[in-house]
């Protein structure tokens, strides 16, 4: 458009609002707004119209619907068992006037929605939207075909070949948590808060494997980890605060100025790190050093270190030949970050729970990994040794339904879409898809609230769908992380347990999610060091 009929459309807009008072300019604009909240409010109803064929809770009342039906605590969660018990798949809720939501709880009805193409399938902004200035447009948040690209780009970070050095770290993780367990027993700390030391210790294991760096967080406080702390905790503040969720409010207030000053400490790292290793990269670009089929790497000293996952990001190459731009590549880590070290720590924390409050088991997983690695010169779990841990990875796979780290996952279909029972879910309609109430429906799981590794025995497994058991969601935009978190998960049982007896803490935990499960004042478990026979 040109620039005089721009000076044209400006001039009438002048003359029109020079004819007006303040007030009429006020009606209009009152107008507008109203006409918008008509507009929404009408397709809204239309919606709850078009959902009538699914069950509906009684509301709290007219205006606030099922708003506060589920909180996000232990009395919450049990008022989920009972809803699952009650309408055994689904039902609609209205998170007051203006949003509708409908949950799902059985693996008949998750399965269409997370089998859906990742073309159609849009993550919420109003669950997610909050990470965004952390996350960027990283594999998590990302949708459509740059989400397509991203994918096919990062999988071959998580490659068993590039996945087996991380084993190594693991164990060196372990050890460092496992030392400073001692340290705390020794000096008459009869009980450890399980979270806390487990956070710190997947934090520690995620920034080697990322970045190859050695924060020593363990031991001592860092700026970087602090802040993803931080970053966590406001995150979730946020959604419970309304006026919080305008970015112009928001943006205003301390806790704002907090998000965003720690935003900037964990990017300026991510950029300093991935700065440092493509001058590197340059410099050592010969085909004797090239990355591509070794699994380690050259140093600037000349040591060998083993390739990180920002390693493989920055020679990965779509079918163009085009690799990840320096500020997708940071995306990337900051997501890995965020989405490997909390989820990894919840499942440790409430498996070394679980195990706690079943000392049989306990001790039949102790006996596995003993006959295992008793009689090695090394106390080191390789990664050929995962695959013969069956029953610890059956307590994995129960702990992991009764406690799953990520409770929901929110999604938008741009299309219509059908559930059995001949039900359609609206285009655009929020669909939760409850992890937890699937893991916990009694249609699927007898006595679904008591922990039972044979559940995943293969032969008890094999009538049950593959959607009943969905701790790392299922589909296209399944975990990346899987294997690798698997693998970390069964380093760490394998060598807490052959060091340690875990045994209840004093108080039994009261469950709280916050983006992931965690308790409301800590996990706090016994332990006993026990003798390590070679
Ligand atoms: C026990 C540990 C873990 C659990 C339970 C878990 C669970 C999940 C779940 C449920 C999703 C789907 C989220 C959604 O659709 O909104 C997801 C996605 C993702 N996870 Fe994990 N995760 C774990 C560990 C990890 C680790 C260790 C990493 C990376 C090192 C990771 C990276 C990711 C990424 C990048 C996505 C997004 C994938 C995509 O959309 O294509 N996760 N995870």
């Amino acid at each position: 458009m040109s620039a005089g009929l721009f000076g044209k459309l400006r001039d009438l807009l002048c003359s029109i609002l020079s004819g007006c008072s303040i007030l009429h300019l006020l009606g209009v604009c009152v107008l507008t707004l109203g006409g918008v909240v008509m507009v929404h409010l009408v397709q809204v109803m239309w919606g709850r119209r078009r959902l009538s064929c699914f069950a509906r809770p009684p509301q709290r009342n007219w205006l606030f619907g099922h708003m506060g039906l589920i909180n996000a605590d232990e009395t919450g969660l049990q008022v989920m068992d009972e809803l699952v018990r009650k309408y055994r798949h689904s039902f609609a809720s209205f998170l007051g006037p203006f949003c509708n939501l409908v949950r799902l709880f059985h693996p008949d009805y998750i399965k269409p929605l997370l089998l859906a193409s990742a073309s159609i399938t849009f993550k919420d902004e109003l669950f997610y939207g909050f990470m965004r200035p952390w996350l960027g447009q990283g594999l998590l948040l990302s949708n459509g075909k740059q989400w397509f690209r991203q994918r096919r780009l990062l999988t071959p970070a998580f490659h068993f070949d590039i996945l087996k050095n991380y084993v190594k770290i693991f164990n060196q993780s372990a050890n460092i948590m496992h030392e400073k367990w001692r340290r705390l027993l020794a000096e008459g700390k009869d009980e450890l808060d399980m979270f806390e030391r487990v956070t710190l210790m997947t934090l520690d294991s995620l920034l080697k494997c990322t970045f190859s760096y050695d924060s020593q967080c363990q031991e001592n406080s860092s700026e970087y980890i602090t802040a993803i702390f931080e970053l966590s905790e406001l995150v979730v503040a946020r959604h419970s605060c309304f006026p919080h969720h305008w970015d112009w409010v928001y943006k205003r207030t301390a806790e704002g100025q907090r998000f965003y000053r720690a935003c900037k400490i964990v990017h300026d790292f991510s950029t300093a790190i991935i700065e440092e290793r493509c001058s590197q990269l340059l410099k050592n670009e010969t085909p004797e050093n090239s990355t591509e089929n070794s699994t380690e790497n050259s140093t600037a000293s000349g040591n060998k270190k083993t390739v990180d996952f920002i390693d493989v990001l920055l020679l990965s190459k779509d079918e163009n030949g085009e690799g990840l731009s320096n500020e997708e590549i940071k995306a990337q880590a900051d997501t890995f970050m965020f989405a490997g070290h909390d989820t990894t720590a919840s499942a440790l924390s409430w498996l070394f729970y679980n195990l706690a409050t079943h000392q049989e088991d306990q001790e039949r997983c102790r006996s596995e990994i003993n006959d295992l690695l008793n009689g090695r010169d090394t106390e080191e779990v390789t990664w050929d040794d995962l695959s013969n841990l069956p029953f610890s990875t059956m307590c994995i796979k129960e702990s992991l339904r009764l406690y799953p780290p990520v409770t929901a996952l929110t999604r938008k279909y741009s299309q219509d879409m059908s559930v059995p029972g001949g039900c359609t879910i609206p285009q655009g309609n929020i669909c939760l898809i409850s992890v937890y109430g699937t893991h916990r429906n009694p249609e699927i799981w007898p006595n679904p609230h008591v922990f039972d590794p044979m559940r995943f025995d293969p032969e008890n497994s094999k009538q049950r769908s593959s959607y009943a058991f969905v701790p790392f969601s299922a589909g296209p935009r399944n975990c990346i992380g899987q294997s690798f978190a698997l693998a970390e998960l069964r380093v760490v049982l394998a060598l807490t347990l052959r060091r340690f007896r875990i045994l209840p803490g004093s108080r039994r935990p009261k469950r709280l999610y916050k983006l992931i499960m965690r308790t409301e004042d800590g996990l706090p478990l016994k332990l006993e060091p026990l003798t390590v026979f070679q």
